[in-house]
């Protein structure tokens, strides 16, 4: 064996040329941080005011996260798999069996159409058919996604034989359909087949009512099961388990006589009084069904909006998994989440270019990169109780035991959710996840070939983008406020190093503290002729120049040369950071710290995954989504108001009182949210669609303006 995979190499790593270059510039800008932060303590020691308090808070957060960003950089490496040689170390009869999980959990966000073609690529993976099989986890309880899905099963059918006898690399129906698609004599007959399939789901999405007769009506027990579960007292919230097999592999066959992949709809039980915990409530029900129906050793698991764009995939995570030198501490292989039909600017930053490309590089040099939520394939063994990977057979029997494990009292008295499974308590649980598997000790590893292996949306307006973002770094502060603080816990159980990456995460949502400081203190200041920064002359403006210009210069090689970026998209990508510091990063501050104290609570607020047509034409001129008279809103045009207001004040003490020099640092931070801000005095005072700032945020920023500049006033005096 041994020999056998020498000859044939399944994968490589290498570290980033550039690193050490970047741990000499670390350790020169380590240096400036520090003369800062000396000085700041010395203004604090001779001349306290509140002023100098918060400037030093601010720089000190900022040191604090750049210095746990430096841990991303210390060991990137960068990994090629060579999925062609596969099959020379390990015959296909000897691949492992893989489930794959597909979670939706509302079919108004998440069209069931679309969840159908994330589960068509899975379904037609190169991957022997009697060894894979599809759970569909419906956490919506919907009719309508089940009715898509059994549609979905008959049209498989075709679908899969079709892409694997024209070698299809585009098997996500829609895409393919979408794009120049290559033409075989059947190409338009299946078309017609995807078309008449996806009209019929969508007119019973459209009416909510299911049809008497539908594809594949042979089997009419599938009918029976909408009368069966949806009574009349069902509701999303509330309802029994719901287990259908829409294809068993032991039974069904392709248009071509071929074996089918198994496909099965569930939709655990859900009461009323009892928490369902989100995502990770589900995934560790499909864990545990899986577990008793076909308890493949791998497991895949995927979000509803993410299909395959690549059906080699599987084979790639295999390379590491059935390598015979494999470490036996390896967890997890992911795949990074990818991200589609971006707008040329992204103006978003929706593609996490520095997370996907350049820090998860970092985390793998360590021990492994994070969870991602989506496209990680699993050794169920290492999330799950279940180590015998016995392979089972479907039967009556087996179904009973699923039901079971999918009822909402299984977990009661047990360990699930925190020492099995997938963690609870954290509405990101897919780091929170793997943070706890890093300090046990599991390893993984990520995977990222030339061609993206999953796909999927990401928000397209920006109330969702924030509420989105607020949501993660709510869950971040579960991980980190916790007896597994990453910090303490974390730094003792693993690399350290790897322990402050999550740290860096985990703390992200205080980036708040400097961006507000510094979009309101030296604007507040200015606006009452107060200076507060060094003059030009003197030399801790070189200090603050280099501090500024390194960390932002260091940021852009980074994104643009390293992970090779545009520079448009940079300056999106640094205009959302500031804009989620002003808004996503305090409101997850303040309704995580209400939570805490059981003031409020807050549920995984799906994204919608729907956009109308109106919008997605704003998008993509790259114009912002504002439209929604949303909180999330309220602070960004403050800030970009108080920018413009003290900017010009800063213009006229120059003008009348020739104060450039004292003024300098202020005047050009100003002007520096000025620009950024840009796209939102375009939103309140320039454009007429419908996507620009409501009228009722814009008069109450307005107000909210004046009022601190009153407020201040009295404070300046
Ligand atoms: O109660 C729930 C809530 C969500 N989901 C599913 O979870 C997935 C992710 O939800 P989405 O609304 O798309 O959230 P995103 O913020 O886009 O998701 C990112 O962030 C999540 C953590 O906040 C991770 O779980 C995801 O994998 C990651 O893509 C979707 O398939 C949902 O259907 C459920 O199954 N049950
Ligand atoms: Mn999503």
């Amino acid at each position: 064996m041994e020999s056998l995979s020498n000859t044939f190499l399944l994968h490589s790593s290498k570290p980033l040329s550039h690193t050490s270059l970047t741990r000499i510039f670390g350790l020169i800008y380590t240096t400036a941080i520090s003369i800062l932060l000396l000085r700041h303590c010395r203004t604090l020691i001779y001349s306290p005011s509140p002023i100098s308090t918060a400037l030093f808070l601010a720089d000190f957060v900022l040191a604090f996260m750049w210095l746990t960003c430096q841990c991303f950089h210390w060991n990137p490496i960068r990994r090629q798999v060579f999925q062609e040689n596969l099959q020379q170390v390990v015959a296909e009869r000897e691949y492992p069996a893989l489930d794959v999980f597909i979670c939706t959990a509302d079919p108004t966000k998440e069209p069931p159409i679309g969840v159908v073609n994330t589960a068509m690529p899975v379904l037609a993976f190169d991957y022997p058919t009697e060894k894979l099989s599809v759970y569909v986890s419906d956490d919506g309880g919907s009719e309508v996604t089940l009715y898509a899905f059994m549609e979905g099963a008959s049209f498989a059918k075709h679908w899969i034989p079709y892409c694997k006898k024209h070698d299809i690399v585009d098997r996500s129906p829609e895409v393919y359909f979408g794009s120049d698609p290559a033409w075989f004599p059947e190409t338009d007959e299946i078309k017609a087949m995807y078309e008449t399939m996806k009209s019929r789901v969508e007119t019973v999405v459209q009416n909510g009512c299911i049809p008497i007769k539908f594809e594949g009506n042979t089997q009419s027990e599938f009918r029976k099961a909408f009368c069966k579960y949806w009574t009349p007292e069902f509701s999303p919230r509330n309802h029994p388990t719901v287990i259908q097999i829409l294809l068993d592999n032991s039974v069904d066959k392709d248009s071509t006589g071929g074996v089918m992949p198994n496909l099965i709809y569930l939709s655990r039980q859900k009461s009323n009084h009892k928490p369902h915990n989100f995502k990770a409530g589900a995934l560790n029900v499909l864990l545990r069904v899986s577990g008793v129906m076909t308890n493949a050793p791998i497991v895949l698991l995927l979000d509803c909006d993410m299909y395959s764009n690549d059906p080699q995939t599987p084979l790639r995570a295999l390379c590491y998994f059935m390598d015979p030198n494999a470490d036996p501490k390896l967890g997890f292989v992911q795949f990074p989440q990818m991200i589609n039909g971006i707008n040329k600017k992204d103006i978003y930053a929706s593609e996490f270019r520095l997370e996907t490309q350049i820090l998860s590089l970092g985390m793998d040099g360590l021990r492994g990169a994070q969870f991602m939520g989506t496209g990680g394939f699993f050794r169920r063994r290492v999330i799950s109780i279940r180590n015998d990977s016995k392979p089972v057979r479907i039967s009556q029997d087996v179904l009973a035991s699923a039901y079971q494990a999918a009822s909402c009292n299984y977990e009661d008295n047990t360990k699930w959710g925190s020492e099995i499974g997938f963690q609870y308590g954290s509405m990101t649980e897919d780091i929170y996840t793997s943070f706890r598997l890093h300090c046990e000790g599991w390893k993984s590893i990520l995977c990222n070939p030339k061609r993206a292996a999953f796909l999927g949306g990401s928000p397209s307006s920006l109330n969702d983008n924030l509420t989105q973002m607020k949501r993660w770094y709510m869950g971040f502060l579960d991980i980190f406020f916790n007896k597994y603080c990453p910090i303490t816990y974390g730094v003792r159980s693993m690399n350290p190093l790897q322990a402050l990456c999550y740290t860096h995460y985990s703390l992200r949502s205080f980036w708040s503290i400097p961006i507000i400081v510094y979009a309101f203190l030296p604007q507040i200041s200015l606006v009452n002729s107060f200076p507060i920064f060094q003059r030009v002359s003197e030399g801790g403006f070189f200090l603050y120049a280099f501090l500024f210009l390194g960390a932002y210069g260091k940021d852009f090689l980074d994104f643009v040369v390293v992970a090779g970026g545009s520079m448009q998209r940079w300056w999106s990508y640094q205009r959302m950071w500031l804009i989620w510091g002003l808004s996503s990063c305090p409101f997850a501050l303040l309704e995580w710290s209400l939570k805490s104290v059981g003031v409020s609570t807050f549920g995984f607020n799906v994204t919608s995954k729907t956009i109308d047509e109106e919008q997605s034409g704003r998008y993509e001129r790259g114009l912002f989504e504002f439209g929604v008279e949303s909180d999330l809103f309220y602070p960004i045009s403050v800030a970009s108001l108080i920018n413009l207001l003290s900017f010009v004040k800063g213009v006229m003490e120059v003008f009348f009182n020739g104060r450039l020099e004292e003024f300098f640092v202020q005047i050009l931070i100003c002007g520096f949210g000025m620009v950024n801000s840009w796209v939102i005095y375009e939103g309140m005072f320039l454009r007429r669609d419908g996507g620009r700032m409501p009228l009722k945020i814009t008069l109450a920023s307005m107000a909210t303006v004046m009022a601190i500049c009153l407020a201040s006033s009295l404070f300046f005096k």
